[in-house]
């Protein structure tokens, strides 16, 4: 970038940036009183930033100002260094607050102060809903009507709540049409009240309530014992409400030592009129709140900004389309705001919602748009003179008013809509090639391309599937259909390796003897495992004549009572590795003779088959291969991932990674918008946002390649991983309650003789009669 001396509207700040922990906040409390300003930029990894001034005169005064002098906080070692630069790389933030999204209404002044009050005092915070859990943070969350779940991203509309409506919202038709805006065809029956309350307000309060203790200049031994006292108990009582994140005593402590230095800054900052441009708050409630509390100390000043983590917002989301009708009304009461629109084409909008007032989203912003709030300590808004200002965010609640949708969503914004995408979805995977293309694009490929990964992330047995491969009797030839690495194997209870004996001809006699096996008739080579007379298309073959001559030892015997396949070349490699006998073959064509198993499992497979008659097929495939009395143990992925109130260990490692990765850059409620186009060749199929629950019963699956080889230790944690990385997606078809066994039973020559869930999965054992 060239730089000049000659004065231009773009500066840049050569010595702060992103990589040195500057915020886009203090880039515009520094430029801010210099004149207005139409950006500024800070680029990823930068140590650098620019501000784009409205003309060359303010950027000059900032110029003069700031350029050698002044320091971005008093700890700093040097000050800033400023250049004029003649452009600057394309603005990735403008406040633009011109326009709104097409369709988005805000009516000012909607309610008085008087009605306001008698609303906020409405609202008993007594009673909470059952399945919020931790979810939210710094947001509590009511819901009246009907409860909407974050889980699922929908309400239970067969099961409306007790509590209806508070009747002080009884005006809003009348003000709506007083105010011209005759947008509702009847009163909405469901109201989420969202009370957005930084951590800090909580930890003042109750800093307040301990004030005498906490703030007492006495040190000696009992006073300090006295404090440390006092500060777990406010500990207990901060991390018993329910809005916020739990915090150690030694964070609250930190945390508020932060508090009290910025809110000193604060005051400082104003003593010296830092602030011209007017319009703003300088010092918040908040930061009142703290002085008040520590009148009479002095600190040295340090960044205010470094407790990031306590501010509240909303991940971008659109309201699901086939819970609510069109439109939304939100009304904002507390503190202004802003709230982001944006467009899957990038379009992004900042709009401020001033207090008391109501945001009207239909149509267009109601469907295509998604809407958040960033979570940040203050927002940027524009003055009535058209510049822009720093507005520090207090305490806000908001009323958000909807009317229930019966049936599906018929709008023409598809991208957002969960009605069309589940609607497609179905449709498309009817047809069987369609469905084998599906499987070779989104299974088959992916699990090629993650085979080893998968295979380091796959050691643990699950304890139910281990007790269905120890309760085979001793000598049972079990089957294992899909092995993936072979976890399983290992377990079965058999004495061929003891001895030596081969499975072979010799194998129906000596088991017999032994007692360890029941009369019945096998072939007396009982697998076709790289059969000499069908070497090619063993797999393919079906139809096995009996077997005339056997060549013992020559590959066409196994020496272990438990063998495996799997449709991963990758994987059975893995097995072969092992020591395993697997082979390679697509669960729909076992190359096994029939009657031939004691036991058959099929742990984690027919969920990646595209039809339902894939899914029988594949069942029908076990069947056929087991001996009468045989059984088969079929697990596939349960589309509810919580039941009698209990998260499947897949969902509970979502709170695990939650602990581990930036919860900033990581929303903590559900952005229910992820119905991205990821498959060029099945665009309609919807993505998960994985350790969540699933919203639709087809859907693709990412899977994040691990970066470079990694420990193992770290690699099982994949997920968890912050970093960007390879993304695959896996075809899967969960199964809703009911689903899995009534498939079974639609299976000739089998009962089911169990059916379970065991964490996330249906679960069903087969007999064959
Ligand atoms: O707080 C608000 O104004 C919006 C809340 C919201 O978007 C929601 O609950 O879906
Ligand atoms: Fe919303």
């Amino acid at each position: 970038m060239l730089r000049y001396n000659r004065i231009c509207k773009y500066v840049m700040v050569a010595n702060a940036g992103l990589a040195t922990g500057l915020q886009q906040e203090q880039l515009l409390e520094l430029s801010l009183p210099y004149g207005q300003i139409d950006g500024v930029l800070m680029l990823p990894g930068k140590s650098y930033s620019f501000i784009v001034f409205k003309d060359e005169t303010c950027a000059s005064k900032a110029y003069a100002a700031i350029h050698g002098k002044m320091k971005l906080n008093s700890t700093d070692s040097g000050p800033l260094y400023l250049a004029f630069t003649e452009k600057v790389p394309e603005i990735n933030h403008s406040w633009n607050y011109d326009h709104k999204p097409p369709g988005l209404i805000l009516l000012e002044h909607f309610v008085t102060e008087e009605e306001e009050n008698s609303l906020l005092n409405s609202i008993d915070w007594n009673t909470t809903d059952s399945h919020l859990g931790q979810s939210l943070k710094h947001r509590k969350v009511k819901h009246y009507g009907y409860e909407f779940r974050y889980d699922t991203n929908n309400v239970d509309k067969d099961n409306p709540l007790s509590e209806g409506i508070p009747s002080e919202c009884n005006f809003l038709l009348e003000r709506l049409s007083a105010r011209n805006c005759n947008i509702l065809s009847s009163f909405p029956n469901q109201l989420t009240v969202n009370h957005y309350q930084p951590g800090q307000e909580l930890l003042i309060e109750l800093v307040n309530k301990y004030k005498e203790i906490i703030e007492c200049k006495k040190t000696d031994g009992l006073k300090i014992k006295e404090k440390d006292e006092t500060w777990d108990k406010l500990r207990d009582e901060y991390n018993s409400n329910g809005s916020v994140t739990s915090r150690t005593t030694k964070q609250l402590r930190q945390f508020y030592v932060n508090l009290k230095r910025s809110a000193k800054k604060a005051r400082s900052d104003e003593r010296v009129e830092r602030y011209k441009t007017g319009g703003g708050q300088c010092t918040t409630k908040v930061d009142e709140s703290v002085l008040s509390l520590i009148e009479d100390q002095i600190e040295p000043n340090s960044n205010p900004f470094d407790c990031d983590s306590e501010y509240y917002g909303i991940p971008p989301h659109v309201d699901t389309h086939s819970a609510f009708e069109d439109p939304i009304l939100s009304l904002s009461l507390g503190s202004p705001i802003v709230m982001e629109f944006r467009h899957k084409d990038g379009r992004t909008l900042p709009v401020l919602l001033p207090q008391r007032s109501l945001l009207v989203m239909s149509e267009e912003a109601r469907y295509a748009w998604s809407h958040s709030i960033t979570p940040r300590k203050m927002d940027i808004v524009p003055t009535p003179n058209g510049s822009l200002t720093i507005q520090h965010r207090g305490e806000r609640v908001s009323f958000t008013f909807r009317c229930i949708r019966k049936g599906e969503c018929n709008c023409i914004y598809h991208e957002r809509c969960d009605s069309y995408q589940r609607n497609c979805s179905n449709i498309q995977i009817k047809n069987d090639a369609l469905a084998e293309r599906l499987e070779s694009l989104h299974v088959h490929e992916v699990y090629e391309e993650i085979a080893s990964h998968f295979s380091d992330t796959r050691h643990k047995p699950w304890p139910n599937v281990l007790s269905f491969v120890e309760s085979l009797p001793l000598g049972s030839m079990l089957v294992d259909v899909g092995c993936g690495n072979g976890k399983y194997f290992g377990f079965t209870r058999g004495i061929f390796e003891e001895h030596n004996w081969q499975v072979c001809d010799d194998f129906k006699v000596l088991t017999m003897l032994l007692g360890q096996q029941s009369a019945f008739t096998k072939f007396p080579c009982i697998l076709c495992l790289r059969d000499v007379r069908a070497r090619i298309d063993h797999w393919t073959m079906k139809d096995w004549p009996p077997r005339q001559n056997l060549e013992v030892s020559c590959k066409n015997v196994v020496r272990q009572n438990h063998i495996g396949c799997d449709r991963s070349l990758g994987l059975v490699k893995v097995c072969q590795d092992r020591g395993f006998e697997v082979f390679n073959c697509n669960c729909l064509s076992l190359p096994l003779r029939s009657n031939i198993a004691d036991g058959c499992m099929s742990i984690a497979v027919i969920h990646h088959l595209a039809t339902e008659e894939r899914r029988v097929r594949a069942v029908e495939e076990m069947v056929r291969i087991l001996r009468p009395g045989g059984r088969a143990l079929i697990y596939v992925w349960a589309k509810d991932q919580e039941r009698h109130k209990t998260q499947s260990s897949y969902l509970r490692q979502d709170r695990k990674n939650r602990r581990e990765c930036d919860e900033q850059k990581h929303p903590v409620i559900q952005d229910n918008t992820n119905t991205n186009v990821i498959s060029k060749d099945f665009p309609s199929l919807p993505v998960h946002t994985n350790r969540t629950q699933f919203q639709y019963q087809d859907l693709l699956v990412p899977w994040k390649l691990k970066p470079e080889q990694k420990s193992e230790v770290e690699s099982r944690t994949k997920e968890s991983s912050c970093e960007e990385v390879p993304t695959f997606y896996r075809y899967y078809h969960v199964f809703e309650e009911g689903e899995l066994e009534q498939l079974c039973q639609s299976v000739e020559g089998a009962c089911v003789s169990r059916s379970y869930y065991d964490q996330g999965n249906w679960c069903v054992i087969l007999e064959k009669q």
